[in-house]
C-alpha cells in the first residue's frame, strides 16, 4: 500500500482518483513546520504540495520511502530540486492546469489597476462617496509582456481584444510566432522605454531576478503601470516603491512577493498606488481541480512504475518521442540488468548503441532506464530513472551513447557494453520483435534468442559433445524444469554459452554441482528484479 501525504490545501475533487485507488492511502496534514514534516515524512511514498510547503534538503534526507513530489501548480521554487535529483526523488508539476486562471487574474489586476477598483471599493464601503478616482483606458495603450510562455501568451491574446498594442519579449519568441500572435517582438529595453503597462510572466531565475529594477525604472515612460502575477523578485520591490515616489510609475498590481507572506510593514501594504492579492493567481475552482487531477494522475503512474510525464528534474521529451520509446523501457532496463550480472569487474564505462528504429530518436529517457538496470545490481531500489545517470557520474562511470550502427538484420537493436579498467568487456544486445516482444539476441558476441524474464541460468563452457545432456540431467534430477535452452558458440569445439530459462530458481547446491561438471567454466543465475 502506498502512502501519500497532502501537505498543502489541494482540491478534494482533484485528488479523488488517488483517494479511490485501492493501492493508495491518502493523508491530509496541512500547515506543518519543517520539523513536523521531518518527523512524519519517512512513512510516505509521495508528497503532494502547492507553494506553501518548503520541501528542503533536510526533509528529503529522512524521506527514505519518498519516490515522488507532486506540485499541484507550476512553480517548483519551493522544492530543492538538486536534493531531490541526488536522492532519485521524481519531482512533477502540473504546468497547464492553471494557465488560463492565472492569465485572467493578471488581466483582472491590470484592469483593477487602470480603474482604481480596490481603492474605490475600500472608500465606498467605509462610507465615503469619492468620485475623484480617474482611471485610464486599456485601448490603444502599449502592453509589454515579459515572458511569452503559457500565461504571457494568453494575456497577450486577451489584451489584443481590448485594443492594446503588444510588445513581447521571451528568449524563445521567434518573429514567426510573434506575428502569429499579432504582437511585436521587442527587446526588454524597447519594452521598458515604450510600454504604458508591463506585465511579467517569467519564472524567477538568476537572470530574471530584478529584471525590472532601478536602471529600468529610470528610463520608463512617466505614468506607466506594472503588474506582477508571476514570482516575487522579478520586479525589484524597493526600486518600484522609489519609482512610484518619483512619479515614474503611476501604479502597480502585485500578486506575489519576494517573501511570502510579506511582513506587516512591507511598503506595498501601505502605498495607495499599489494593489495586492495574496498569491491568488491560481486560485479558482477550475484551476485547482485541473492541477490536482493532473498531478494525482502522474503520481499514481510513478508509484505503479508506469510511464509518466511532467517531470521537472529530468529533461523534457516530446510526447511523440515518448510514445515511440515507451515500449523499449522494460527491454532497456533488462539488458542493463543482464549485462551488469554477467560482468564481474568494476565498471568504468557503460556504452549504449542504438540502431535501426532507435537511431534517429532522442533516446536519453531510454538511456536512463538502461543505466538504472545496470546500477540496480549494486544500488537496488536506491537507483531510479531520475538519478541513474547522476549516480553513474558521481562514481566516475562514463556513460557514452552512439546511434545508427549495424542493426544485424533487426528493425531495432540496443547494445549495452560494460567496460572495465582492465580492458574486459561484456555486451548484451536486445530487440523488440513485432508480435513477440522483448528478446535478448546477443550476449558477448554469441547470438542467442531469449525472452528476458523469469529465471535464467547462464552457463559458459567448452563446446564438447554431451554438455547439454549433463546440464539437463543434473537440473532434472534436482527437480528444476527447463522451459527453454539456447546454445551459442563462435567456433566448433571452442568457447560456448548456454542460456536456460527455468521454471524456478535453482538451489545454490545445484549451481555448485554445475560449476564442478567437466568443461563448465561458469554457471550463474540471472535475475530480472
Ligand atoms: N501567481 C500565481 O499564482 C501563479 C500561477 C501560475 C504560474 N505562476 C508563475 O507564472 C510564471 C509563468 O508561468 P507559465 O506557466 O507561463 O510558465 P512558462 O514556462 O510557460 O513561461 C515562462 C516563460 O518565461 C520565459 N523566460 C525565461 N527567462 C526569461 C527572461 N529572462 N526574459 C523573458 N522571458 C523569460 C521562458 O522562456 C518561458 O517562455 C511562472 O513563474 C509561474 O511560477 C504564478
Ligand atoms: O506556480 C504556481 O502554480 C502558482 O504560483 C500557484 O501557486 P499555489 O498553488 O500556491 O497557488
Amino acid at each position: 500500500m502506498f502512502k501519500v501525504l497532502v501537505s498543502d490545501p489541494i482540491s478534494d475533487l482533484g485528488i479523488q482518483q488517488l483517494v479511490e485507488a485501492n493501492d493508495v492511502v491518502v493523508e491530509k496534514k496541512t500547515g506543518l513546520s519543517e520539523d513536523e514534516l521531518i518527523q512524519i515524512i519517512p512513512e510516505y511514498d509521495a508528497l503532494l504540495v502547492r507553494s506553501q510547503t518548503k520541501v528542503t534538503d533536510r526533509i528529503m534526507e529522512v524521506a527514505k520511502n519518498l519516490k515522488v513530489i507532486g506540485r499541484a501548480g507550476v512553480g517548483v521554487d519551493n522544492i530543492n530540486l538538486e536534493a531531490a535529483t541526488k536522492r532519485g526523488i521524481i519531482v512533477i508539476n502540473a504546468p497547464d492546469g492553471n494557465t488560463i486562471t492565472t492569465c485572467e487574474h493578471a488581466f483582472a489586476m491590470m484592469m483593477a489597476l487602470a480603474r482604481h477598483i480596490p481603492q474605490a471599493y475600500a472608500k465606498t464601503i467605509s462610507g465615503t462617496w469619492d468620485r475623484k478616482f480617474l482611471g485610464v483606458e486599456l485601448r490603444n495603450k502599449k502592453l509589454g509582456v515579459l515572458g511569452m510562455g503559457r500565461i504571457g501568451s494568453e494575456v497577450a491574446k486577451r489584451a489584443k481584444v481590448f485594443g492594446m498594442d503588444i510588445l513581447g519579449y521571451d528568449p524563445f519568441l521567434t518573429e514567426e510566432r510573434a506575428e502569429k500572435l499579432g504582437i511585436k517582438l521587442s527587446s526588454v529595453d524597447e519594452i521598458v522605454r515604450n510600454a504604458d503597462f508591463i506585465t511579467v510572466h517569467t519564472p524567477l531565475t538568476p537572470e530574471t531576478k530584478h529584471m525590472i529594477s532601478r536602471p529600468q525604472f529610470e528610463v520608463m515612460k512617466k505614468g506607466m503601470r506594472i503588474v506582477n502575477c508571476a514570482r516575487g523578485g522579478v520586479v525589484d520591490e524597493l526600486a518600484l516603491v522609489e519609482a512610484i515616489d518619483q512619479g515614474i510609475v503611476a501604479g502597480a498590481a502585485f500578486d506575489v512577493f519576494e517573501k511570502e507572506p510579506p511582513e506587516a510593514d512591507h511598503p506595498f501594504l501601505h502605498n495607495p498606488k499599489i494593489i495586492v492579492t495574496p498569491h491568488l493567481g491560481a486560485s479558482t475552482v477550475e484551476a485547482q481541480e485541473n492541477v490536482a487531477i493532473d498531478v494525482s494522475e502522474q503520481v499514481l503512474h510513478i508509484l505503479r512504475n508506469e510511464p509518466f510525464k511532467n517531470a521537472v528534474n529530468m529533461p523534457p521529451v516530446a510526447p511523440s518521442v515518448m510514445n515511440k520509446l515507451t515500449p523499449y523501457f522494460g527491454l532497456g532496463e533488462k539488458i542493463g540488468m543482464l549485462a551488469a550480472q554477467l560482468n564481474q569487474e568494476a565498471v568504468q564505462e557503460i556504452h549504449v548503441d542504438y540502431a535501426g528504429d532507435l537511431a534517429e530518436v532522442d533516446t536519453q529517457p531510454l538511456t536512463r532506464y538502461i543505466i538504472k538496470g545496470v546500477l540496480s545490481r549494486h544500488f537496488g531500489d536506491d537507483v531510479n530513472i531520475v538519478n541513474s545517470i547522476h549516480l553513474a557520474k558521481a562514481r566516475d562511470v562514463k556513460v557514452s551513447v552512439t546511434q545508427a550502427s549495424a542493426t544485424k538484420g533487426f528493425t531495432n537493436l540496443i547494445t549495452v557494453t560494460l567496460k572495465a579498467p582492465n580492458g574486459t568487456e561484456h555486451s548484451v544486445a536486445g530487440t523488440l520483435l513485432n508480435g513477440y516482444g522483448a528478446r535478448i539476441v546477443q550476449i558477448d558476441k554469441y547470438p542467442v534468442d531469449i525472452a528476458p524474464e523469469g529465471h535464467l541460468l547462464f552457463i559458459s563452457h567448452n563446446d564438447k559433445p554431451g554438455m547439454v545432456g549433463h546440464v539437463g540431467t543434473l537440473l532434472g534430477s534436482n527437480d528444476v524444469n527447463i522451459a527453454s535452452m539456447q546454445v551459442g558458440r563462435k567456433i566448433v569445439g571452442g568457447a560456448a554459452i548456454m542460456v536456460l530459462t527455468i521454471d524456478k530458481a535453482a538451489p545454490a547446491e545445484v549451481l555448485d554441482h554445475l560449476i564442478n561438471l567437466p568443461e563448465i567454466n561458469k554457471a550463474q543465475q540471472i535475475f530480472f528484479v
